[in-house]
């Protein structure tokens, strides 16, 4: 299996390169050449498979430069951190099928992929004797999740920066608590996108690249999006009886690397009906499915936090898809962008969008009585951004099919709203109990480019 470039500009590279490469040296993100197939009879042999075997099953497919038993021990190790044996449970309330993914260390679906992107950095960075510098930005859970991936490995230093004063108190302190010698926060006074573009820029430049050994734990990682696409078929696995029922997923989204996970599943072959895309307020990818309108606006501060993004990196990655794997066209839909502020679509590619995808936007009225409501008559709390994506099932999806709602953070991440929406406080689980009072270390900063380089290898050293 060879990875390419989205924007075409560099030669076919294996996996491992495709992990080390992060973002393309072109600017664009790296796919498979080709997705491979799963039948209705494979489907059917996994049922019994635990979450690690289905996990190797699946990833070993796009693999073809790591002997399978060393797989086998990055995956067994990344999912044996997880406190649920079934490590992505599946629960039906309601009418709706939860597919939780928050059992991992920092509670949010983020540990899924992490935990493998990390014992895969350590795995590749013993083989080629080398070093790393990941600069990742957060808006509150990737940053948490890739640092409790790396902290204290050996040769891998981490900076993430997250928006000051814009993640909620427990994410902030899942980050800013770890104080290992190898992990540095830093608060950008910004938004989300300001940290996404700033960390998109220090890629860009291929000599800093070079020069500091760059590495990447956000989705622009291909492995990032590859070990989420597990979790679809696990879940899917979980719901139905045979090997060809329809299942649609609710998927709340903020950077597009989790449904796109689930646009992979798809194209694989896995029964999907429909991909639910479910935003907060930040709804440009709801304009895009139901109105054909890609055009950004303002990020605005809402109960959902991690999903309060405007471009969303994966996108490009769908685009690619959308537009019949051209990168020309591609790269034409960016300058468009960067120009006009938009991207502007044929009939045609809006009928094939809706093929795959529908799409709810839930603001945070909505949000809120959607915890309270579902609370209320189940007993089973939502946070936030799983909410969005329970209000937007319940709304969109018919009663009588196969809905399944991705959880993807504990609601004790997000204690304030919880409570405003239920009356009663969220239990906290000890992982959370024990951050209060602990020391903490965090570098507040303007979003100046500059500065943040001039931090990053005064650090580095
Ligand atoms: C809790 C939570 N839910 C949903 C999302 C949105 O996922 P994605 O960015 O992959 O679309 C995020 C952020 O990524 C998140 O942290
Ligand atoms: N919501 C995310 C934003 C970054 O997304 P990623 O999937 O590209 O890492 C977060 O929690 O940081």
């Amino acid at each position: 299996m060879r990875y390419l470039s989205t924007r075409g500009g560099i030669q076919p590279i294996p996996f491992k390169d495709a992990v080390m490469m992060g973002l393309a040296t072109d600017g664009g993100l790296l796919l498979p050449e080709s997705y491979p197939r799963i039948t209705p009879e494979q489907l059917n042999a996994w049922r019994r498979l635990s979450y690690p075997e289905l996990a190797f099953e699946i990833i070993s497919r796009f693999v073809d430069d790591i002997p399978p038993a060393d797989l086998k021990g990055v995956i067994d190790r990344s999912y044996a951190t997880f406190t649920h044996p079934a490590v992505t449970p599946v629960v039906r309330e309601n009418g709706v099928y939860i597919l939780e993914l928050f059992h991992g260390l920092t509670l949010a679906f983020k540990d899924v992929a992490l935990q493998f992107l990390g014992n895969m950095f350590e795995y590749i960075l013993a083989e080629r004797r080398q070093n790393l510098n990941i600069v990742g930005a957060t808006s509150g859970d990737t940053g948490s999740a890739a640092i409790h991936g790396v902290r204290g490995k050996k040769g891998i230093n981490i900076f993430i920066l997250h928006p000051h004063g814009k993640t909620s108190p427990v994410q902030a302190l899942q980050m800013t608590t770890v104080t290992d010698a190898n992990v540095h926060n830093i608060a950008i006074r910004g938004t989300f996108d300001d940290c996404q573009d700033m960390v998109k820029a220090l890629f860009n430049d291929l000599e800093f690249k070079e020069k500091y050994a760059l590495g990447a734990v956000n989705s622009i990682n291909w492995a990032r999006v590859l070990a989420q696409v597990v979790y679809y078929v696990y879940a899917w696995l979980r719901v139905t009886e045979d090997g060809k029922a329809p299942v649609s997923f609710s998927v709340p989204t903020g950077n597009f690397g989790d449904i796109f996970a689930g646009y992979v599943a798809k194209r694989m072959g896995l029964p999907i009906e429909k991909l639910l895309l479910a935003t907060n307020e930040n709804n440009i990818l709801t304009r895009f499915v139901n109105k054909g309108d890609y055009s950004l606006a303002g990020v605005v501060s809402t109960l959902s936090p991690s999903m309060d993004i405007q471009v969303a990196s994966n996108f490009e990655r769908y685009l690619f898809h959308l537009f019949g794997e051209d990168p020309a066209r591609v790269r034409a839909a960016f300058a468009e962008l960067k120009a006009e502020g938009r991207i502007t679509f044929s009939n045609e590619e809006m009928a094939l969008v809706r093929r795959d995808f529908c799409s709810v936007s839930v603001d945070q009225e909505q949000t809120l009585d959607t915890i309270g409501s579902f609370y209320k008559e189940t007993g089973y709390l939502l946070d936030p951004h799983t909410a969005v994506g329970v209000r937007a099932a319940l709304e969109q999806l018919p009663g009588d099919s196969l809905r399944v709602c991705l959880a993807t953070a504990h609601p004790a991440k997000f204690g304030e709203a919880v409570e405003k929406a239920t009356g009663v406080p969220a239990p906290v689980p000890p992982a959370i109990a024990a951050l209060e009072g602990m020391p903490t270390r965090c570098k507040v900063m303007d979003a100046d480019l500059a500065a943040v380089r001039e931090f990053i290898v005064a650090t580095i050293g």
